[in-house]
């Protein structure tokens, strides 16, 4: 399964290395298109619901060709296939990663091995049971908001999806005209100035987390549920709290604890920052509706198909692993901007911080050793056209060479669609100026070119293209972290954090700076001032 040769000792890293020092002397992107009319059409990948134009990249066919080698010297294909059937590839927790089978749906259940049967029979019961509730609160009339309180995982996918189809219109039926909220700080101006807008008997409270033991979490749920026991309306109508709040979790017997009795569970083999396919997804179905979300599973789930079957060459997920990896780790290249022009898609970069740094921001490989290579580049980014007034001028002339990616949709939403020229026109700009620069006879006014990006288009931002690209994105994750040879699916660093924090917390109450470094106990002093 998982080659233990360190990645940086296999046959094609080497030939990596001295092929880069080859293309660094010269490597021209505008020169290789006039030179190479089949370029666009070679370098192009279409992949389930999603086009990829990776041509604009700092890479010719051996560069490829020796990516792809790397892959299989790696052992992607049999680490593939690990993940798939259900292996153990959480190695620190013990744990499969088996999101992909949350998508499956019932007449594909042939392409399930004969030992994930009953997981998946579990899985579609827990998923007609979570349809079935979106569809009973969307059919309820008196219920106007729905507040999901959760965060990380359980909070920036849901969050993200529903933002992202809101201009999505089924063919029959309306999107629902229930408010959602999405409650994820701890600092009390989040929750608290929603539920000023509030009214108990018309809200749906959502306690989304894995864990049912996440700090921020069940702080607000503990004020959300002291609000609602504690509004005057709550008595005089006679509201019962289990009428009003469900769980999303894993936990069931925290979620019992806390008071809630309509609980929606999934399993430890469903990672937080891979959950939006599960109950997790309650929000999602409640915006969308059952159909709306089974096509939202189709098309994760056809890319998962298309990453399982597809020649790495063709393989999309692969690609983009493949040229993660030529940039982190040839070019050296510390980040990678994520440029959506889409509003909707305003909480894809946040979203993509998580899913990648916090499942590639690893410094030891699978056996606990040491890397001596970089791993997570630092992803961010705006959605277009604001970013272009913001950061893009650094990413024209300053001296750190930043790959962009741009993610438009073909078709436009149901808002001022004409717009959507302007839109899209703008995102082809900026990757043909970066591309093509200029040259100035005022250095000030010049651009190099020669910067490389993708561009990502979708047929149009609806359920299946959505959850073709986030699947996309987690197998893309999965590459690079296979081809590095690390973990991708624990997070210990967040729980030093999450540690460190339940120390301090009673400390700012008591005062007490008994063996905290100076810095620390200043900085509790001032904020008790
Ligand atoms: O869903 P929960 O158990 O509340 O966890 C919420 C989040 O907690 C931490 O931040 C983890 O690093 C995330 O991966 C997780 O998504």
């Amino acid at each position: 399964m998982t080659e233990r040769v360190p990645c940086n000792q296999v046959p094609a890293w080497a030939a990596l290395a001295a092929h880069h020092a080859q293309l660094a002397q010269g490597f021209d992107l505008c020169a290789a298109f006039t030179q190479d009319a089949g370029r666009v059409a070679r370098m192009g990948v279409q992949a389930p619901q999603v086009y990829a134009d990776l041509s604009k990249h700092l890479v010719d066919d051996r560069a490829l060709a020796l990516l792809v080698e790397l892959a299989e010297q790696r052992g992607l294909p049999a680490q593939r296939e690990a993940m798939f059937s259900g292996a153990a590839v959480n190695v620190t927790e013990g744990r499969a990663a088996l999101h992909s089978l949350l998508r499956v749906p019932p007449d594909a259940a042939h392409e399930v091995p004969t030992h994930l049967q009953d997981k998946l029979a579990q899985v579609h019961d827990g998923l007609n049971e979570m349809l079935a509730l979106a569809e009973a609160v969307r059919a309820n009339p008196q219920i106007t908001d729905v507040v999901n309180i959760g965060i990380g995982g359980s909070d920036l996918g849901p969050h993200m999806t529903v933002q992202a189809l809101e201009g999505w219109r089924p063919a029959a039926g309306c999107q629902t005209r229930k408010r959602l909220h999405f409650v994820s700080n701890v600092d009390g101006m989040e929750l608290g100035a929603l539920l000023e807008h509030l009214q108990p008997a018309n809200t749906r409270f959502l306690i989304a987390s894995k864990t049912f033991t996440t700090a921020e979490t069940m702080v607000n749920a503990r004020a959300a549920r002291d609000w609602f026991l504690q509004h005057p309306d709550t008595q005089a109508q006679g509201l019962a709290l289990a009428d009003h709040f469900l769980a999303l979790t894993a936990n069931v017997a925290e979620a019992q604890a806390f008071g809630v009795q309509t609980i929606l569970g999934f399993w430890d083999w469903v990672g937080g920052r891979f959950s939006l396919w599960s109950a997790i997804g309650l929000p999602i179905a409640i915006a969308i509706g059952a159909a709306g979300f089974r096509e939202l599973l189709a098309g994760a789930h056809a890319m998962d198909r298309h990453f399982r079957d597809a020649p790495l060459a063709h393989n999309l997920p692969v690609r983009l692993g493949l040229l993660d990896i030529w940039y982190r780790n040839f070019h050296g290249l510390g980040s990678r901007c994520i440029a959506p022009y889409s509003h909707n898609l305003r909480r894809l970069p946040a979203y993509l911080q998580q899913l990648e740094m916090e499942s590639n921001g690893k410094g030891v490989d699978v056996d606990g050793r040491p890397l001596d290579w970089a791993t997570s580049p630092v992803i961010w980014g705006e959605p277009g056209t604001n970013g272009q007034h913001a950061f893009f001028e650094m990413v024209h002339q300053g001296p750190d060479v930043i790959p962009v990616e741009f993610i438009a949709a073909r078709t436009p939403g149901p808002f001022l669609p004409r717009q959507h020229r302007n839109l899209v026109a703008n995102a082809l700009a900026q990757a043909r100026a970066l591309m093509m620069g200029v040259q100035h006879e005022n250095p000030h006014r010049a651009c190099s070119g020669n910067r490389p990006s993708s561009f990502l288009l979708l047929d149009a931002l609806d359920p299946a293209s959505l959850g073709a690209l986030i699947a996309l994105y987690e197998h893309r994750v999965f590459v690079s972290a296979a081809i590095w040879g690390i973990n991708p699916f624990d997070q210990w660093g967040v729980e030093l954090g999450k540690q460190i924090a339940k120390d301090v917390t009673p400390r700012l109450a008591t005062g007490d700076v008994a063996g905290l470094d100076a810095s620390t106990a200043d900085l509790i002093a001032r904020l008790r001032g």
